[in-house]
């Protein structure tokens, strides 16, 4: 059974969490999802296709860890897979949340031979736990863009099962994916990294 109240809680953060990231441009039509754990089986997660700046209640459905919907008819987001694989793997996490920006889309791509992001001597960088100076680094993997989602959830799974310090990854030409222990965590991780990767862009023009 789902607590209906954990289940009401967690979508009313996902409604205002799409409200912030779409007012923000990391949420452009209709991309993005997010989600929410309800309880160790199962998440609430956007629907797919849903404007992620006009999101209601109804626009956020529950599924279990293995992506099948719990009494909806609605269909989940298309990368469910890509969210569950991470609350599997990760078992203290609350929240889970993909944004398309301008600077992970563009970012991703300029740096086409490269299998992963480093950022470093960012202030910033301090809003990830563990990241007490500027001086560390803190590092995302770039994944090859893909359709088929099962593939790409299941290269994630073996990535993070090795690597589970790194606090999220890029999907080339596509997006940002992060985490947190609540939806008010995982936002500040998006909002810190997305404030990160706008820096690199910027320094990487400064440098042409
Ligand atoms: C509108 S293009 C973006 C989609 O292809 C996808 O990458 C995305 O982020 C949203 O898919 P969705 O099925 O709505 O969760
Ligand atoms: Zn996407």
């Amino acid at each position: 059974m789902i607590d209906v109240t954990n289940y009401a809680q967690a979508a009313q953060a996902l409604v205002d969490a799409g409200r912030f990231l779409y007012g923000r441009g990391w949420s452009p039509a209709t991309s993005s999802n997010y989600s929410a754990r309800i309880d160790a089986e199962h998440i609430a997660i956007t629907v797919s296709g849903r404007h992620k700046g006009q999101l209601k209640a109804g626009d956020v459905m529950v599924v279990d860890l293995d992506g099948r919907p719990v009494q909806s008819a609605t269909r989940a987001s298309a990368e469910t897979a890509l969210h569950t694989v991470l609350y599997g793997l990760f078992t203290d996490i609350g929240a889970v949340i993909h944004t398309h920006s301008l600077a992970a889309t563009v970012l991703s791509r300029a740096l086409q031979d490269r299998t992963e992001i480093v950022l470093q001597d960012y202030e910033l960088q301090k809003a990830f736990p563990g990241h007490e100076t500027h001086e560390s680094q803190v590092r995302l993997p770039i994944f090859e863009n893909s359709q088929d989602i099962a593939s790409l959830a299941e290269e994630t799974r073996q990535f993070f099962a090795e690597n589970m310090e790194y606090p999220g990854y890029l999907i080339r030409g596509h997006g940002l994916y992060t985490w947190g222990a609540s939806v008010e965590d995982c936002l500040r991780h998006t909002e810190a990294l997305e404030f990160l990767l706008a820096c690199e862009l910027e320094m990487m023009r400064l440098a042409r």
